[in-house]
């Protein structure tokens, strides 16, 4: 790469926070930039809704009370909190303080697991920053470690960090655990759109894949100048994030209002709608657009399981649930050819799926 291309090579974040008093240009929000209104985001008018894994599974009518639950949820919000779900907080917590330790390490270390081949060809896998396209890119105030988790035969360890050495353990239990809780909830979902049970998991074609994204917002100076993460949708089918236990940073926007999520102490899991669903529920789901904002004095980590089909599959509504009165209101996508436009999209911060529209 010739020397004047090194803006593609931004250090990471965490190595920035350790040596700038005021963070660089290139991650401010322009002033007249209309996203740098709300940063500290309002205050949600009603707590995040909750679901109960367990009640919501059962065979009776609590299960009912508690589908009706997640009905309202998903119509209001796009997201909500799983409790219940079975997976032991012991566990969330050691891959937490796991993926703390790695974080911790002399950069060289990490960077044995770049996400840069060859030190400059971006990749989804491993461990850095988004691909910079452009000068001018804004960029936001994160590292991450991206890894592919499923299919299991499909991992490239190389990818996943060797120390310390209770993390790849760590990660396989807890996306063992997860992929219960997921399936889970996608079959309640499909109860809910009176699809057979397995309505939504048999859209995932072949071979369904998973990625853990562990999210690491160092600490920065001037929070109300940068994004942790910029405003997206998930472009998968279901996310599952197990958020900080202590500090804030999610916002979720609805009707033109950024709210901030609260952190919850109890290992509870937010669910978040992703845009494939949104188009295979012709609608009736929607993938709601969030972002993450920085503190100025405490790092915060978040690990996000995606769970998006086969890449070959084509993403479309599912055909029980249209008829003449429902038509098709999305046009359908390879889930490949949708995830390369999302990113050009995402950089523009548009939403995709208005592409698809009919
Ligand atoms: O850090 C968070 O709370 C949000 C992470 C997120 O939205 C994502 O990884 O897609
Ligand atoms: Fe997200």
């Amino acid at each position: 790469m010739a020397d004047d291309e090194s803006w593609r090579l931004p250090s990471t974040v965490q190595e920035l926070a350790a040596t700038v008093q005021e963070p660089p240009s290139r991650y401010r929000i322009p002033e007249q930039d209309p996203l740098s209104d709300q940063l500290p985001g309002a205050e949600m008018t009603e707590p995040v809704p909750t679901i109960n894994l367990r009640r919501l599974l059962a065979s009776d009518d609590v299960a009912d009370e508690e589908a009706a639950k997640l009905r309202s949820a998903l119509q209001r919000w796009g997201f909500f909190l799983v409790t219940d779900h079975g997976i032991e907080a012991s566990l969330m917590d050691a891959l937490i303080a796991s993926a703390h330790e790695f974080f911790r390490k002399p950069l060289v270390e990490k960077q044995a697991y770049s996400n840069l081949i060859g030190g400059k060809q971006w990749q989804l896998e491993g461990y850095g920053n988004d691909p910079v396209k452009t000068q001018d890119q804004i960029l936001d105030w994160s590292d991450r470690l991206h890894l592919r988790v499923e299919p299991e035969d499909e991992r490239n360890l190389d990818r996943w960090p060797g120390h310390p050495e209770s993390f790849r353990g760590l990660l396989h239990e807890y996306t063992v655990s997860c992929k219960r809780v997921k399936d889970g909830i996608l079959r309640a979902m499909a109860r809910l759109l009176e699809l057979e049970d397995d309505g939504i998991l048999g859209q995932f074609g072949y071979k369904g894949t998973t990625y853990a994204r562990f999210n690491y917002y160092p600490a920065c100076p001037r929070p109300e100048l940068v994004l942790g993460l910029r405003p997206h949708s998930d472009v998968c089918v279901l996310t599952l994030l197990l958020m900080d236990e202590h500090v804030a940073g999610l916002q979720v926007l609805r009707d033109g209002t950024w709210y901030g999520v609260p952190p919850v102490s109890d290992r509870a899991l937010l669910v978040n709608v992703g845009v494939s669903l949104e188009i295979m529920s012709n609608g009736m789901f929607r993938g709601p657009v969030h972002r993450a904002v920085t503190n100025s004095e405490k790092e915060r980590m978040s690990l996000a399981m995606f769970y998006s089909t086969d890449l070959e599959k084509e993403i479309e509504p599912i055909a029980e649930l249209l008829d003449e009165k429902q038509p098709a209101r999305y046009k359908k996508i390879k889930f490949k050819n949708f995830v390369a436009t999302h990113y050009d999209y995402f950089s523009k911060r548009e939403r995709v799926i208005e592409s698809l529209k009919i």
